[in-house]
C-alpha cells in the first residue's frame, strides 16, 4: 500500500513493530513463550490462551447466514458464561488485547486475530499472513463453539457450519492443540488433581512441548506415546481429539507427523483462515506486509513563523548498521527541496528476531526533537536517500499533509480544567470543514470517533503570513483528541501533542 494510510499504518506498525525501539510492549507477554500473566509454573501459557481465545470468538460462525466469526464477542460476560467458554483463558486474552488497541485504527477484533498471529509466530510457528478490518460485535453471537463430550458427527457438522471441512477440521484442531492443555479445574470430568508443584493449575497438555509449536502433537498421536488428555484421557466420551485425528484413518495425522513442514504450512493456511472467518459484509484489507521505508508518528506543530515537523522513518530489514548515511528530503510549497541527515534512533525486531528494523529520527536522538521549517515553504512530501539510493515509494514520494495543524498557541484557560485548542490551517487551502476528533469507546468497548466541529473565525486570525487561527474551547484538555479537517472531499486526521502544561490563555 502507499504511505500514509493511517488504519494500515496502524495495522502494519502493530504487527511488525514487535520488539526493541518503537515497538509494542505486547510480544514480551508470550516472551519466553510459558509466560503467563497470572504468575510462573501454572501449567499454562498467554500463548495457548491467545490461540485457544482467537479459536472460540471465530467459532460461532455461520457460514450459510454470515453470523458470528472473529468479531471479539467472545469479550462479553453472556459468551464467557457459557459450558462452552468454561475457563479464565478468555478473560485473560481480553485484558491484554487492550495493549495493542494503542491507535483508534485497531478494533478489539484486529487485537485478538494479532495476538493470535504473535504468540504463534513467536513461540515456534509458521509466519501467519495477517489482514486487518475486522469489526467488534455489539453483542454476543449464537453459540457453536465445540465441545469435547460431543460426538465426531457433531464435530464434523459444526466444522462444516464454521466453513471447514473435515480434513481442515483435523487440521485445525492439531494446529491449535500444540499448545497448552485441559486444565482440572474446568474440566474435572477429564483431568485429575495432578499434585505437581511445576503446573499448579493441574494442566495435562496436549503434547511434551506445550509451549512451542511443533508437530509433536501429531508424532506422538502417531507413535502411541501421546499424554494427550482429549487423546488417551481415561473418560472416553470426552477424547475428542482421539474421534477426531482418527476420522480419516488417520491419514491427516500421518502426515503431520512425518513432515514438520506439511504441518507447518498446513497450519499457516488455518490459522490464517480461522482469523479471517469474520461475518458477512465485513471487508477485510489485504494481507499487510511490511513497508520497506516506512515514516511514523509524523506530526507537525505550528509555533509562530516555524513549522517543527517530528516523525522517525523506519527502514525495513535493510542491515543493522547504525552508522549508515539516512538523509530526508522535503518538497515544499514554493518548488524548493529541503534536506537532512537524519539520526540513528534504535533497532526493532519481529517474528521471533527473523526481521530487523532499524529507525532515524528526523532530528536529535533524543525523539523528542523536531525539524524546523519556515512556515510558509510548508512541506508536501517527503522522500529518504538510504546508502545514495532514493526511496520515494515509487515516485510518488511521502505525501504530508501541512494544510491544517496543531499550533502552540493552544493554552490552558482554568488549568487544568480547560482549555482551547488553536488550528492552524493554510491560506488557500480552504477546508469545508475543521473539527476536533475525541476518541472514546462507547458502552460494549468499541472504538467511537466523535467530530465536533471548529467553527471558522468571523475574522481572519493570522499567526504569520501562511496559517490563521480557528480555534474552540474545550471542557476537558485531557481527553483524547485529534484534529480532523476535509479538504477537497478528503478526510485527514492529524494528532495533538497533549497541551497539559501549555500556557495559561491570556485573559
Ligand atoms: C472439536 C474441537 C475442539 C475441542 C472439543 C476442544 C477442546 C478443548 C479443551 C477441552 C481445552 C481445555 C481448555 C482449558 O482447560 O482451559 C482446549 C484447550 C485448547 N484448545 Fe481446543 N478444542 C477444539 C478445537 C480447537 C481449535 C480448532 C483450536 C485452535 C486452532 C484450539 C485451541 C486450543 C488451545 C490453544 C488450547 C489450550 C488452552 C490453554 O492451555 O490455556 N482448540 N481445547
Amino acid at each position: 500500500y502507499v504511505w500514509p494510510s493511517p488504519k494500515l499504518d496502524a495495522l502494519e506498525a502493530a504487527r511488525f513493530n514487535q520488539e526493541g525501539f518503537n515497538a509494542n510492549p505486547v510480544v514480551s507477554f508470550v516472551q519466553p513463550c510459558d509466560s503467563f500473566i497470572f504468575g510462573d509454573s501454572t501449567g499454562r501459557s498467554n500463548a495457548a490462551d491467545w490461540i485457544r481465545t482467537a479459536y472460540h470468538d471465530m467459532a460461532t460462525h455461520n457460514v450459510t447466514d454470515g453470523t458470528g466469526g472473529l468479531d471479539a464477542s467472545i469479550r462479553f460476560a453472556e459468551e464467557q458464561a457459557r459450558a462452552e467458554n468454561v475457563g479464565d483463558g478468555f478473560s485473560n486474552t481480553m485484558d491484554t488485547a487492550g495493549a495493542l488497541q494503542v491507535t483508534r485504527y485497531i478494533s478489539n477484533a484486529d487485537s485478538l486475530a494479532l495476538l493470535a498471529v504473535l504468540a504463534i509466530e513467536s513461540c515456534g510457528g509458521p509466519e501467519i499472513a495477517f489482514r486487518g478490518g475486522r469489526i467488534d460485535a455489539g453483542r454476543p453471537n449464537a453459540p457453536g463453539v465445540p465441545e469435547p463430550q460431543q460426538g465426531l458427527d457433531s464435530h464434523i457438522a459444526s466444522f462444516a457450519r464454521q466453513g471447514f471441512t473435515q480434513t481442515e477440521m483435523i487440521g485445525l484442531v492439531a494446529c491449535g492443540h500444540t499448545f497448552g492443555g485441559v486444565q482440572h479445574d474446568p474440566f474435572p470430568d477429564i483431568v485429575n488433581v495432578l499434585n505437581d508443584p511445576t503446573d499448579t493449575e493441574d494442566v495435562a497438555h496436549f503434547d511434551s512441548t506445550f509451549v512451542t509449536f511443533d508437530n509433536d502433537v501429531a508424532t506422538e498421536y502417531i507413535s502411541g506415546t501421546t499424554q494427550n488428555p482429549l487423546v488417551a484421557g481415561f473418560n472416553d466420551t470426552t477424547n475428542s481429539d482421539k474421534r477426531i485425528f482418527g476420522s480419516d484413518g488417520n491419514t491427516t495425522m500421518s502426515s503431520f507427523s512425518a513432515s514438520p513442514e506439511i504441518f507447518a504450512s498446513t497450519c499457516a493456511d488455518l490459522f490464517a483462515r480461522m482469523l479471517d472467518t469474520v461475518p458477512s459484509g465485513v471487508q477485510l484489507t489485504d494481507v499487510i506486509s511490511p513497508l520497506p521505508v516506512k515514516p511514523s508518528e509524523v506530526n507537525l506543530i505550528l509555533a509562530g513563523d516555524i513549522i517543527q515537523l517530528f516523525g522517525l522513518v523506519r527502514l525495513w530489514n535493510m542491515g543493522d548498521d547504525p552508522t549508515r548515511t539516512v538523509t530526508m528530503l522535503w518538497k515544499d510549497h514554493f518548488g524548493g527541496i529541503g534536506n537532512a541527515t537524519l539520526e540513528f534512533a534504535g533497532l526493532s525486531s519481529s517474528t521471533a528476531g527473523k526481521y530487523s528494523a532499524a529507525w532515524y529520527n528526523f532530528n536529535a536522538t533524543d525523539g523528542v526533537s523536531p525539524l524546523y521549517l519556515d512556515a510558509a515553504a510548508g512541506v508536501k512530501s517527503l522522500s529518504f536517500v538510504v546508502e545514495g539510493e532514493l526511496q520515494d515509494q515509487n515516485g510518488l514520494g511521502f505525501a504530508i499533509q501541512d494544510g491544517f495543524k496543531f499550533s502552540q498557541t493552544s493554552c490552558q484557560i482554568e488549568a487544568p480544567l480547560s482549555g482551547r485548542i488553536d488550528v492552524a490551517v493554510r491560506n488557500g487551502v480552504n477546508p469545508t470543514r475543521v473539527y476536533l476528533e475525541q476518541i472514546t469507546t462507547d458502552s460494549v468497548q468499541r472504538i467511537v470517533v466523535v467530530e465536533i466541529d471548529i467553527s471558522p473565525p468571523t475574522e481572519p486570525v493570522p499567526v504569520n503570513p501562511a496559517y490563521s487561527i480557528w480555534s474552540i474551547n474545550v471542557i476537558d484538555p485531557s481527553a483524547n483528541y485529534d484534529i480532523g479537517a476535509e479538504i477537497d472531499g478528503i478526510k485527514y486526521s492529524t494528532t495533538i501533542n497533549s497541551f497539559i502544561g501549555f500556557p495559561l490563555c491570556p485573559t
